[in-house]
């Protein structure tokens, strides 16, 4: 009997999956499902790196699991799924850990959907498909908001009259699974700054940053929603609201074009007119490309300092997500106006990938740490059905 856990992360257009044995770190099988739609392809991949055959239906995200799980089922027909773990954006103000999901769990998430309009409602497509491909298997949802939740009320709020506040209008912080790996790691392996003053770098197709005081989430610059803060891919990050006033007031637009503008024609893609990809990015040598990777550049600097004023002072900045573990072009570019607070990079190490890149005698570690959503969603998973008593 193959006994696993299956971890499912279901973002706007695409999904990801993954099997994880009852124990230990390293999945049986690993995919990624692009493009969900018309177009969507299905890779697998087992722990060697093999390719898993699949086929099916990946016009919808129901239709991607469904496929990704009977290409598991022919690889393992002894298959026993112990529980299906989730990521879910929104868990709402008061979760702080993963829930096992019930009906009454289902209902409340989807009153949050308006909240993560291009991620919720997906993540519980999700859920729904896996309860009934499964019945009876439990699901467990993961939030990214959860690791936030130890804001204090000064990072929880807007100035905005108290009755917004009190029906949910908060910084709730997002990439909570992403930044809860990292803390993990390092308690694991460099406890002295686990407990020290931390700002983690969560730079991938969505960006944010995060910090952390011994383990906990202090402040992040995601709030909301998944749209405040950095610039990402296709999203604006910070705006100043008069600009959606004007959008509103003088262009006449609605709030469905407003939404389609800030989530899905802003960011890199928006300032380059080329691309949401760092990589095409730093290929293209336009003049606008290069524009839009010194504003990101540039707002991941302002946020460095801002959280590491949040925290009273700076011990180590990490870096993760697909350009924080990859561009090493734009990690650099970030720590060179960093020096005053202690931060000098190795070049060297730097262009190695090494996991600590922080020259020999800087007073800030800078580290690259490759983050693991789906590792915490599996952990939390397990612990649910009693296997272990880790939680995520
Ligand atoms: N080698 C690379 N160099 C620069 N940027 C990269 C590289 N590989 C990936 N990226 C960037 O990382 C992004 C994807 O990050 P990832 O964390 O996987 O995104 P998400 O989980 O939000 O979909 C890509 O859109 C691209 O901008
Ligand atoms: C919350 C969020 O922005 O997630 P992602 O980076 O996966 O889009
Ligand atoms: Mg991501």
């Amino acid at each position: 009997m193959t006994r696993a856990v299956l971890t499912l992360n279901a973002g706007s257009s695409s999904l990801k999956v993954a099997l994880f044995p009852e124990a230990g770190d390293l999945p049986l099988a690993t995919g990624l499902a692009d493009k969900v739609g018309p177009d969507g392809v299905l890779h697998l991949k087992d722990a060697a790196g093999g390719t898993i055959a699949a086929a099916g239906d990946l016009t919808t995200h129901a239709g991607a699991m469904e496929a990704a799980i009977a290409s598991f089922r022919a690889q393992w027909p002894d298959l026993d799924l112990l529980a299906i773990g989730h990521r879910v954006v929104h868990g709402g103000a008061d979760r702080a850990a993963p829930v096992t999901v019930d009906d009454a769990v289902l209902t409340d998430l989807e009153r949050l959907a308006p909240f993560a309009p291009l991620h919720q409602p997906h993540n519980l497509a999700g859920i729904r498909a896996a309860i009934d491909a499964f019945p009876g298997v439990p699901q467990v949802a993961c939030f990214d908001t959860a690791f936030h939740r130890s804001h204090p009320f000064v990072n929880d709020t807007f100035a905005l009259p108290r009755a917004l506040y009190d029906e949910g209008v908060r910084r709730y912080g997002f990439h909570g699974l992403s930044y809860d790996y990292i803390a993990g790691e390092l308690a694991r392996t460099a406890p002295h700054l686990a407990e020290g003053r931390v700002v983690v770098a969560h730079l991938g197709n969505g960006a944010s940053m995060c910090g952390i005081q011994n383990g906990r989430s202090v402040a992040s610059t995601m709030g909301f929603s998944a749209l405040d803060g950095l610039p990402m891919g296709t999203r604006s990050g910070q705006v100043d609201p008069g600009v959606l006033l004007y959008l509103m007031d003088q262009k006449g637009m609605s709030a469905g074009q407003i939404s389609d503008l800030l989530y899905k024609q802003s960011g890199l893609l928006g300032l380059s007119g080329l691309s949401n990809d760092m990589r095409t990015l730093e290929a293209a040598n336009t003049p606008h490309a290069a524009e839009a990777i010194d504003y990101f550049v540039f707002r991941c600097q302002r946020e460095v300092g801002a959280l590491a004023a949040a925290l009273g002072g700076i011990d180590a900045l990490v870096f993760c997500g697909g350009i924080g573990e990859n561009s090493r072009q734009v990690r650099a570019r970030i720590c060179e106006r960093l020096g005053w607070m202690g931060i000098e990079i190795d070049h060297a190490k730097n262009a190695g990938n090494d996991r600590v890149i922080s020259s020999d005698l800087a007073r800030t570690s800078v580290l690259v740490i490759p983050t693991n959503e789906e590792l915490v969603i599996a952990r939390a998973a397990r612990a649910a059905v009693g296997l272990t008593k880790e939680a995520a």
